[in-house]
Formats: structure tokens, sequence, C-alpha cells
């Protein structure tokens, strides 16, 4: 294909996604859905379809961490673009569409980072839709609900007729030229009220020709909807309704001794002692390797890395985790959560939870949703009370897809 005949596509991913609600991990396009991030889905349904030639991304400037923390779940940034967006959907875009210019494409596509689901037969029914001369392609859904009007959303002022009206999603595709004018001339005129870009091919007079949409091509708007994503996606790797679910436990403990810090779920902490014992001693991540080691009857951590072998002096223990979930993976299992609690009268664990449950999820390849951290302290009875020592309890959920000792 000539270079003035090519494709590309602009994935706008710069919102903030306040109606999913802030959070820790960032906006909605880089929380984890079926273990990795909404946005790494989307590019990568692109980057499958061979016919895009050029893709630019669009990120806000505060998301670049995060960002390449996503591109790490796909094969690479290969040829991507990276584009900052503005504090619009229509601006983000025409900040995309200007990256491209000198890309000479024929057609581009855009698309919402929040739509991880878009089918490759999506994509190139657009594409197919632009070469047979449209010079705008609209995937729709037909109405399917009766439709109620009301301005102050209490009682219904009246019903609006279904008939011939549409829901709009993305990708959308087009002429580049003629969209990058579009939106060029919406931005001089100061109209930036655009929530889609078909409605400025429409603004500027130019036809869209409405193609078959697909229900599963979401957008991912609300938490609700981040959480039913990575629901399906989670059950889909599992592959069963009748699920073989197990459940395992483990505990661990390991003596304070002199030292500067405590390695606690893979988080290093300042502390007047250090913990003594097999690797770095983190008592969680060995009771949750335990834990997932139980849910496949493979015995415990001493079996797999005994701490007679030096090898694993100091080591650090997110080896002993990823080996265990490893061989849940290949037993056909898929972890459906993590719960660690550890049992200390100090370091306080509250101000470290956060960033454990976030090693504890990028270990186990899982939403954080799905890990959790508790802490208690042994009300000052015991070996624990006495500051002698740091244990931890885990249980770990796993669903099987066959008996993994059949
Ligand atoms: N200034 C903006 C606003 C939105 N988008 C992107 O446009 C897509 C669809 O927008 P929407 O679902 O409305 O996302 P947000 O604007 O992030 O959500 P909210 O309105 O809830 O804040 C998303 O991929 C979003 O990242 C963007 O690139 N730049
Ligand atoms: C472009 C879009 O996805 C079409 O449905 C949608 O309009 C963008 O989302 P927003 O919530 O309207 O910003």
């Amino acid at each position: 294909m000539s270079e003035t005949g090519s494709i590309g596509a602009v994935i706008v991913a710069a919102g903030r996604g306040e109606r999913a609600g802030n959070r820790q991990d960032g906006p909605k396009q880089y929380r984890s859905i079926g273990g990795r991030a909404v946005l790494a889905r989307t590019l990568e349904a692109f980057r499958n379809n061979p016919q895009i030639a050029k893709t630019v991304v669009v990120i806000h400037r505060d998301d670049h961490e995060l960002f390449t923390r996503a591109i790490e779940q796909t094969d690479g940034p290969g040829s991507l673009i990276v584009v900052e967006g503005g504090a619009e959907r229509q601006q983000s875009v025409l900040n995309g569409l200007e990256a491209l210019e000198s890309a000479k494409l024929g057609h581009v596509l855009i698309h919402d980072g929040v739509r991880p689901f878009v089918s490759n037969e999506l994509i190139d029914r657009v594409i197919g839709t632009l070469q047979s001369g449209e010079q705008a392609a609209l995937p729709v859904i037909a109405v399917s609900d009766t439709l109620k009007k009301s301005e102050a959303a209490k009682h219904v002022d009246g019903t609006v007729p279904r008939s011939g009206l549409y829901g709009a999603q993305t990708p959308q595709g087009f002429s580049y030229r003629d969209i990058l004018d579009a939106h060029r001339a919406a931005a001089e005129a100061n109209k930036s009220d655009f929530t889609d870009d078909c409605s400025i091919a429409e603004w500027v007079g130019l036809p869209v020709a409405l193609i078959d949409g697909e229900p599963e091509n979401v957008k991912l708007t609300t938490a609700r909807d981040i959480n039913v994503a990575d629901e399906k996606l989670t059950f889909a790797t599992a592959g069963t309704h009748l699920p073989d679910v197990r459940t395992g436990n483990g505990y661990d403990v390991h003596a304070l001794v002199a030292g500067d810090h405590v390695t606690l779920c893979g988080v290093d902490i300042p502390h007047d002692h250090g913990l003594s014992g097999h690797s770095d001693a983190d008592v969680a991540l060995h009771a949750l390797t335990d834990a997932l080691l139980a849910t496949c009857g493979l015995g415990d951590i001493g079996d797999h890395f005994p701490p007679s072998d030096s090898q694993w002096a100091g080591a650090s223990s997110h080896i002993f985790l990823e080996h265990a979930a490893g061989l849940v993976a290949e037993n056909g299992g898929t972890v459906m959560n993590a719960d660690v609690t550890l049992i200390c009268e100090a370091p306080k664990i509250g101000p470290h939870r956060a960033d454990m449950r976030s090693k504890l999820a990028e270990i186990l390849g899982i939403a954080v949703e799905r890990c959790s951290v508790k802490a208690t302290t042994n009300e000052k009875i015991g070996f624990i009370g006495r500051r002698e020592g740091i244990a931890a309890i885990a249980t770990a959920t796993v669903i099987y897809r066959s008996n993994p000792n059949g």
C-alpha cells in the first residue's frame, strides 16, 4: 500500500475518568482488567490489525509513568507515537491528528482508549467502509430501550420515539485530511462541545455512514463498568462457569533482630529492627506463597526453595511468589484473590498498605481490588507482643479450569 493511502489510528487516553472515581492507581484507562491495564488491551487491539500503519496515543501530561507501566504489559512501544492531550476529548483528538500530519495518511480511525473490547472485525469493518468510498464511518448500536425525557430528572416529561436513534461507538473512521480540517475549523470557531468526532464531521457537512457496532465494545465509564470488565476477562481466563474453586492458606513467622528495615509484601519499610530468616524474611510473601501452593497441593515454600540452599540467602521473596503463581497458571488456575494479615506491634502497616497491595497485584498479575493487606497487633501478648518477631497469615482463592491434580 502506498504511503499516501495508509491508515492511521488515534487512541485518546488523556481523560481523568471522573465518573469512575479518583483512585491511587490512576484514571480508568490504567486500571487493571483481567490482569492488564485497560489501555494496554486497547493498544494491542490496534497493533494486532495489520492494516493500521501508524498509531498515536494521546495521554495526560501527568500520566507518563502510568503509561510506561501500561506499555510494559504489551509487546513494547514499537513505533507508537505518544503526545499529550488537552482539557477536552476534542482537543486531545486534535493533538493526536496533528501528530500524524507528516505520515501522509489516507484514512484515520479515532478510538477511545477506554474501549478495550474493540474487535479486529470491527476495525476491519470501519476500514472497509472508508475504502468503499465513504468519507466517514460510524459504528452504532440501535437504541433498544424505551426513551424517556425529563428536565428535572424527577418526573417524566415525555417519551421519545426510539425509531431511528442510535448509540455511537468508536473507532470512528475518516478521510484523514477531512477530519483534520474539520477539527481545526472547530477549534478556530471556538466550538469545544463535540463529544465525538462524527459530530464534528457532521458540523462541516461530511456524510457519515452508519455501520454495525458491537454490544461488547463498551466504553468503560463507571467503576462498575471496570469491575464487570475485570470479571468478564478473569472468568474468560479461568475458562469455566462451573468453577473448581480452591482456597489455600499459609502462615509464616520470622524473628526481629538488629537492623534498620523490614521487607513486608515486597515493600521496604524503615524500622528499628530487621527480620532474620529465609531470603529477605518477608513473612507476608512467604505465607502467600504457601497459600497459593496449597491450592494445587504442591507442598510449601521450603520444598521449592530449601532454606539450606545458600542461593536463597538474602533473595527477594517476590521470586517465590512469582514461582508459585507460575505453578498455579501451569495447572490451569486463575488467582481470584489474595489476602494477607500481618501480625506485629510495629512498624505501622497502614501507611504502606496501598504500596503493598499494588506490589501483590503486580507480582500476581491481577487487579489490585483482588489483593488485600490487613494488619493487627498481638495486644502486647506473647513473642509478637514483646516485639520479638512478626507473623503473617495469608489466604488465596484460585479457580482451576480442570482438576490440577487430575
Ligand atoms: N480531555 C480528554 C478527555 C477524554 N479523553 C479520552 O476520551 C475517551 C472517552 O472519554 P470519557 O469516557 O468521557 O473519559 P473521561 O473524560 O476520562 O471520563 P470522565 O468524563 O468521567 O472524566 C477516554 O479514553 C478518555 O481518556 C481524552 O483523551 N482527553
Ligand atoms: C466518542 C464516544 O465514545 C462515542 O460514544 C463518547 O461520546 C465519548 O465519551 P463521552 O463520555 O461523551 O466523553
